[in-house]
């Protein structure tokens, strides 16, 4: 334990916990996107309305109409589906306004804790088990892979309330009414099938409503200014209804999709988001890559949002490097916390912020701080940020009272060392790490890796501990991939550099022409190159060009089985109206021997037939866009096609302001990527050139993308190239696990159960 300063109070003594359970689960639940909802979408995302135009060559190719649609490749005998991106909003907090504070009213920090957030009460919704599915479960003390046994199947996590609309009663500064008066009373609760029943039946988006008329006056009884007050009532009325129904559609749209990946928490994981969300623990959690970190802290967010979700700025959510907060909705810690590169000392880093009233007001504001990928924050950061909320929010507890929500993975990237001469120093050496984290958790089951051969193969990999068997099985690897499809592993390359040469070297070989997607940008910040900088971490590049035959991967996750990862290859560029009439005469077309559809003269007829009539009815209209129509071929060797419209990508401030955005098509090339983007991604097929590998955990996480050993290729494997920093090792050592504290029988404990064993005063006796 470390003093941290004058008037710090330790509530709890330092534990460093590990659970371990053997119960875990699964679920799929592919849902399919709506066309209509899509089209919707499509008038009102920024997307689809973006300013910049697209390239010439891409309205050229809209002005003319083929004689029949282009053929769509498939392969022989396989299942199809076809479908468009849901162009719905990030799944982020909606906006709501920033209250300013004077300094005073935080002289005394219990101000700060007085309004306690509303409990959160998980509904008790019950749905069918799935299927069991077997995973391996690593145990990190004993180095050993066991399968597991018994499947437990939790119950399904709430619905999500992630977009709730903010509270409209913030709370005012001056104002001296307690905090609970500016609470809305709590809505009653209502089954949905009684709320449907009390909608009116009509569609309220297409009708129109008559507005209300202020008075009831007689007609022939009327002044000129009467009548001219009424025109204007109605116009007002006219506009509200208007304003309503946008706001409807935007706020359907920016519903989490009803398609988006759910997961089912396994045991441990829940174990872990209770600790966090219902006992307000500081928490670190981590665990091997593909134990489902990522997938955990999600869901955490999501509850946590819900639990504050009349003061959505209670919680920041931040991440190590720009690419990862870009990946969860968030933005980097050092954004968050108004420091600029955070060189100089504590007290000009206090001045600095106590300038800035936005970022002197997030300090204030929040109460929990979630920061993904902590692996590459630097330790001195972690101190400095440390002293920088105790100084500014009057609050001498660790972390000034925040609440702190760490994952990553030690044996992961390291942070990147400020200076040639200094080593890396990692966030668990911070002074202050051990007084602000009050519990470590480590996630043990492996959900990417199904084989628990491989898994173990891999756990060794991260240990730096590698055993001459495992040295051939790896160079067993060493073999091409043949899938006898048209997609290619993914190669992963240390640098950018050798990431675009791959890239443009595979792109140059295709023969058609080339599209160019340029991204929209937008956001609260007006300093285009600030701006620029800010979305230069983000996945989605500024301008993509691609060409039919471009293998590309999907960068946002649009369901359960079309998610951040799934790689596929461009077939097509068309415009929604011609995808359309794929989607609905997608059976009149059949796969004939060579991959292509058949164009007998029956469907060549139709296709010539319905497309001359939508020539006619676009006949004046602007020529439609056209988006690359990709498809996609999953773990089971099923093929989905999708057409790609923009997606929007947010660096976005605990108070809801959206700093920057981008709207591009959610594809990048995926012949090659960098291993730096591949942190954090599950990849059906990857090869590595060991021999390019340069840093600490580079190897593990390129090869630990990959789901299984027939998707890995690795060339000259080196187990020298495998380098473990010593420091982390011995962090993970001296992790114990829960098993160890507890009896064996723990093992078996449920969630809730072990949750009780987990509590302060069996902490405390340990
Ligand atoms: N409870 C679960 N049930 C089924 N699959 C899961 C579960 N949790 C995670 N997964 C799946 O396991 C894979 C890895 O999950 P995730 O990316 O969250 O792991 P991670 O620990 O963040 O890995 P990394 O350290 O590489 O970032 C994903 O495909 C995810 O969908
Ligand atoms: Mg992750």
């Amino acid at each position: 334990m470390h003093a941290v300063g004058k008037g710090i109070r330790y509530s709890k003594v330092i534990r460093r916990i590990s659970i371990n359970l053997s119960a875990y689960s699964s679920t799929a639940r592919p849902v399919l996107a709506e066309t209509a909802m899509f089209k919707k979408a499509v008038n009102d995302h920024p997307g689809g309305t973006t300013s910049k135009p697209l390239q010439s060559n891409l309205l050229r190719a809209n002005t003319t109409v083929p004689s029949k649609p282009p053929p769509l490749p498939q392969s022989v005998g396989v299942k199809r589906k076809i479908e468009m991106t849901n162009s719905g909003t990030s799944s982020l907090g909606s906006l709501h306004s920033t209250v300013y504070f004077d300094e005073n009213d935080f002289d005394d920090d219990l101000d700060l804790d007085i309004d306690e957030p509303l409990p959160y009460v998980p509904p008790k919704t019950t749905i069918p088990k799935p299927d069991p599915v077997k995973y391996p479960t690593i145990d990190l003390t004993s180095d050993k892979t066991e399968p597991t046994e018994t499947v437990k199947y939790p119950d399904l996590p709430p619905p999500s309330q992630e977009h709730a609309p903010p509270s409209s009663s913030v709370q005012l500064p001056w104002s001296s009414s307690p905090p609970s008066h500016f609470q809305a009373p709590p809505k009653p609760r209502t089954l949905p099938w009684l709320a449907k029943a009390n909608e009116p039946a009509y569609d309220s988006k297409r009708s129109v409503v008559t507005p209300k008329r202020s008075k009831p006056t007689d007609i022939w009884n009327k002044s000129a200014s009467a009548i001219k007050e009424e025109q204007k009532e109605l116009r007002r009325e006219y506009k509200k209804t208007q304003k309503d129904s946008m706001q409807e559609t935007a706020a359907s749209h920016s519903k989490p999709s009803q398609n988006l990946p759910t997961t089912v928490l396994s045991d441990e994981q829940n174990a872990v988001l209770e600790a966090v969300v219902d006992r307000s623990k500081s928490i670190f959690f981590t665990g091997s890559a593909g134990t489902g970190k990522s997938v955990l802290m999600r869901e955490i967010i999501k509850k946590l949002r819900i639990k504050y979700k009349r003061e959505p700025d209670r919680i920041a959510v931040t991440a190590s490097t720009g690419l990862a907060a870009c990946n969860i909705g968030g933005v980097t810690l050092h954004s968050f916390a108004g420091i600029g590169l955070g060189k100089e000392a504590v007290p000009e880093l206090v001045k600095k912020i106590k300038k800035n009233q936005k970022a002197r007001n997030r300090w204030l504001r929040t109460k929990v701080l979630v920061v993904d990928e902590v692996s590459m924050v630097d330790g001195d950061l972690f101190d400095k940020l440390e002293e920088i909320a105790r100084r500014i929010r009057n609050n001498g507890r660790p972390f000034g009272g925040i609440q702190l929500v760490v994952t990553g993975d030690f044996f992961q990237l390291p942070p990147v060392p400020e200076g040639s001469n200094r080593e890396a120093k990692f966030s668990f050496a911070a002074a202050t790490w051990n007084t602000t984290i009050q519990h470590t958790i480590l996630l043990t089951h492996v959900f990417r890796q199904r084989d628990p051969e491989f898994a173990a193969m891999l756990n060794e990999l991260r240990l730096g501990k590698i055993s001459p068997a495992t040295v051939e099985a790896f160079r067993k690897l060493a073999r091409p991939l043949n899938f006898h499809d048209e997609l290619d592993a993914t190669e992963l390359f240390p640098t950018r550099y050798e990431v675009e040469n791959a890239n443009s070297a595979r792109m140059a070989r295709l023969s058609g022409e080339m599209m160019t997607f340029n991204a929209v940008d937008s956001g609260t910040i007006q300093d285009p190159q600030y701006r620029d900088k800010l979305l230069s971490n983000c996945m989605a590049p500024p301008v993509i060009n691609l060409k039919k035959g471009a293998q590309v991967m999907l960068i946002k996750n649009m369901e359960d089985s079309l998610v951040n990862g799934s790689i596929g290859r461009v077939v097509a560029f068309m415009d929604e109206a011609k995808f359309d009439w794929y989607r609905t005469n997608d059976s009149e077309f059949q796969a004939n021997g060579d991959g292509q559809m058949s164009d007998d003269e029956d469907s060549a007829a139709r296709a010539r037939k319905k497309l001359k009539g939508m020539a006619y009815q676009e006949a004046g209209a602007a020529p439609a866009r056209q988006w690359p129509l990709v498809c996609f071929v999953q773990p089971d060797g099923t093929e989905r096609h999708l057409l790609c419209q923009p997606e929007a990508w947010k660096i976005e401030l605990p108070n809801g302001e959206v700093q920057a955005q981008r709207a591009q098509v959610p594809l990048i090339l995926a012949w090659a990527l960098s291993i730096h983007k591949a942190q954090g991604q599950t990849l059906q097929r990857v090869k590595v050139d060991l021999n390019r590998v340069f840093e600490k955990g580079q190897a593990y996480v390129a090869l630990s993308r990959a789901t299984s050993k027939e998707g890995l290729q690795v060339t000259r494997f080196d187990p020298q190239k495998v380098m473990v920093h010593p420091k982390v090792t011995e962090f993970y050592k001296n992790l114990v696990s829960i098993n160890q504290v507890l009896n064996p029988k723990a093992k078996k404990a449920s969630a809730s159960k072990l949750l009780d064993e987990f509590d302060d005063d069996f902490l405390d006796s340990l």
